[in-house]
């Protein structure tokens, strides 16, 4: 008996017999088909580096962002196997995929999202984490290294610590950092009333230089001044929010400054965390930006039971990448 179309699609993709695909897709063959194993022809075709039949099955209609049953990706099995070409290929698409989404998605929405659900609602305090209502870690203590490192890029803008805004206060690890390096002004900027009564309790609204403004950065901005190094760590707000406030950039951050974000996008997933990475590399160039990333590794910050209790582990990766942005021309 004669196999089904889609499963003689998954044996020309595991082959990348180009003309076979081609000529099961003209008949109908559908490129979104999983089999039995949770594979799609698309990861066979990834997984064995056949990049001519990714490109033809990314044409046809192929998802490049389906997951298989161990959560990978069709770019995810590409760069396990180190097939460079399938690879790029799957990135391209997908970054190009993206910005559409993101055009269709903005002017669908009229506006960015919005988290107050989050703000409105009550959160916990641990000793080593701050969680939200549901459960999910809003930030956790094993990202101080991370947070010292941000702080460290972002106070050496011409070798000294000017005027610095940080975007979400959450347990303090970035903003404890950036006081070490006594900075002339430090503008630290949060939105829930919570967090806002918990840092005063610990005494923030007293250091000479600080200036805490309590508020969303949506509604605060117009109060704000411009600075020699940004920090952008918030929570509960979309890639979509992040990208907004990368639109004010121009008026906030100094010609010489220095920005930098906190990089969890996709932390769940390496291929889509890749994805996201280039599209703020995209998108923050087309703003005048250029951004380098800096890897630094995080295994050892992650013991097996640092999860227990979270509803939703966001980071799954061994190395976080360390954004630092600066006008182009400035370097
Ligand atoms: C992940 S935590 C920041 C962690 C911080 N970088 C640290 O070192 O501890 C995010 C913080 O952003 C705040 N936040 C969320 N949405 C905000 C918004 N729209 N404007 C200002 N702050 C916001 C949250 O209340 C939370 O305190």
């Amino acid at each position: 008996m004669e196999k089904p179309a889609e499963a003689l699609l998954c044996d020309a993709a595991i082959a990348g017999d180009c003309e076979k695909l081609c000529e099961l897709l003209a008949k109908g063959a559908d490129a979104s088909y999983f089999d039995s194993v949770g594979m799609t022809p698309l990861m066979y075709a990834a997984a064995g580096g056949h990049a001519d039949a990714v490109r033809c099955l990314l044409d046809s209609g192929a998802p490049w962002n389906a997951l298989s049953p161990s959560n990978l990706c069709a770019g995810d099995l590409s760069m396990e196997n180190g097939h460079q070409e399938a690879f790029d290929v799957l990135l391209n698409f997908a970054i190009q995929a993206e910005l559409v989404l993101g055009t269709i998605a903005r002017r669908a929405a009229g506006d960015v999202g919005s988290n107050e659900a989050y703000l409105s609602e009550r959160v916990a305090f641990g000793e080593d984490r701050i969680m939200d209502a549901e459960s999910k870690a809003v930030m956790m203590g094993w990202e101080k290294p991370l947070m010292e490192a941000h702080a460290r890029a972002i106070c050496s803008a011409d070798g000294r610590c000017g005027r610095i805004l940080n975007v979400g206060f959450g347990m303090g690890l970035v903003d404890e950092a950036i006081q070490q390096y006594k900075p002339m002004e430090h503008t630290i900027v949060e939105a829930h009333p919570d967090v806002y009564d918990r840092m005063l309790r610990a005494g923030w609204g007293e250091k000479e230089n600080v200036k805490i403004v309590f508020g969303k950065w949506q509604d605060v901005l117009p109060q704000l001044g411009s600075f020699d190094g940004i920090f952008f760590d918030t929570y509960g707000e979309y890639y979509e929010d992040m990208r907004e406030f990368h639109q004010h950039l121009g008026r906030l951050l100094k010609p010489n400054g220095i920005y930098s974000y906190f990089n969890g996008l996709c932390g769940g997933n390496p291929f889509f965390h890749v994805v996201y990475c280039e599209l703020v590399v995209l998108e923050l160039g087309n703003l005048g930006y250029s951004t380098q990333f800096i890897p630094l590794p995080v295994k050892d910050c992650l013991p097996e039971d640092i999860w227990k209790g979270v509803k939703h582990k966001y980071w799954l990766m061994d190395t976080y990448y360390l954004p630092v942005s600066q006008a182009s021309c400035s370097i």
